[in-house]
């Protein structure tokens, strides 16, 4: 796959911090590239979020942090997750020093796009995002707000309807939803597609599950 041949090395060095309840080293963010791999040194300070909880990375000696950012999300259909993380300010007297290498694809022509892979939508699978440019992403990088997708809003939600889940026997699950009335005063447009079987007759039973479901 030809998207890790750009690759930036950033040096971060985090100075003693006398006060550390009242700042960060580096605030909550998610890398919005491919791969980030990350060598810290044995001061600590890095964490991650897992769930609703900050945990540590802890420094272990030639040990390297390979963090996934949004574009392997994004490509990878949401198969990897981005990783929110930050670093808490320094309380010790010496410095932190770590080395983070940033890999991301070099082809940013405007016919060059990128998405989920083709090859993990078969079996039915729907993307959850839609094809962009490097440029498009590149754009709204310094706009987003910091710990979310670079594009939260190219995620397509998918809604799993009620023959789908009784085909996949449970393992999907028809999602409840609805829509707020909007308080903008500019009107909202969404626009659905539903995907549903052709066959309607009568002796048409390709739906595994579907009579089961309706006994
Ligand atoms: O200093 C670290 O350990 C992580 C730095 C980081 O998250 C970044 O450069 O994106
Ligand atoms: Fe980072």
């Amino acid at each position: 796959m030809t998207c890790l041949e750009s690759r930036l090395l950033v040096a971060h060095y985090y100075p003693y911090c006398p006060q550390p309840d009242l700042t960060l080293g580096i605030g909550s963010h998610m890398d919005p590239g491919v791969l980030t791999v990350v060598l810290q040194d044995q001061v600590g300070g890095l964490q991650v979020k897992h769930g609703e909880e900050w945990v540590e990375v802890k420094p272990i000696h030639g040990a390297i942090v390979v963090n996934i950012g949004d574009l392997l999300q994004m490509m990878s259909n949401d198969e990897y997750k981005s990783v929110e993380h930050r670093v808490l300010a320094n309380p010790f007297r010496e410095p932190r020093i770590s080395i983070g290498v940033f890999f991301n694809p070099s082809k940013r022509g405007d016919a060059d796009y990128f998405g989920p892979v083709p090859e993990l939508l078969t079996n039915g699978k729907v993307a959850h995002y839609r094809d962009f440019t490097m440029a498009e992403f590149m754009g709204r990088l310094f706009t987003r707000e910091l710990g979310s997708l670079v594009f939260p809003e190219i995620q397509m939600p998918v809604g799993i309807s009620v023959i789908f889940l009784m085909m996949s026997n449970d393992e999907y699950k028809s999602v409840e939803h609805r829509v707020l009335a909007t308080p903008s005063p500019e009107p909202r447009i969404s626009i659905t597609v539903f995907f549903n079987p052709r066959k309607r007759g009568g002796t048409d039973y390709p739906f595994q599950g579907v009579s089961e479901g309706f006994t």
